[in-house]
């Protein structure tokens, strides 16, 4: 299996609901948040020997920029703006407008907030 990813990067603001009072994430706070999109393909390289070329990522890239950085996350997303729900909407969005050759996936998509943490969303392995 051959596995590629790509990192991009956005500033955004946001507040959790529902967390016990007091804690330090109800607030309205930032972080310069970390998305990879990790394909995986079990096929062919294509010349010069890619999976497919990152730059096929590019409109992920312009949706990121364009809906996510700068933003107040409360307000883009219809669910509260936790890095588990930003990384199942940011998979779901590259399954649905990325066009990869078969047979290559989307494996998984991994977002950070921090540089200690993370959330993964993919599909559930056979
Ligand atoms: N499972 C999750 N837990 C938390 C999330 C989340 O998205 N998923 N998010 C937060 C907050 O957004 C918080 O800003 C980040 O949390 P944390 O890394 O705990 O915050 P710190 O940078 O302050 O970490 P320290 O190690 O305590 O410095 C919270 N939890
Ligand atoms: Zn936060």
């Amino acid at each position: 299996m051959h596995r590629i990813g790509k990192q991009f990067r956005f500033e955004a603001a946001h507040s959790l609901p529902d967390l016990p009072e007091g804690h330090q994430c109800s607030r309205v706070h930032g972080h310069s948040y970390a998305v990879e999109v990790h394909l995986v393909s079990d096929g062919e390289l294509h010349r010069p020997g890619f999976v497919v070329d990152f730059a096929e990522l590019a409109p992920f890239g312009a949706h990121v920029r364009d809906h996510f950085d700068h933003r107040d996350l409360n307000t883009v997303l219809d669910a509260p703006p936790t890095s588990e729900h930003l990384a199942a909407y940011f998979y779901h969005w590259c399954c649905d407008h990325l066009r990869l050759p078969e047979p290559v996936r989307i494996e998984k998509v991994r977002v950070s907030e921090t540089a200690s943490t993370f959330a993964e969303y993919g599909p559930v392995l056979p």
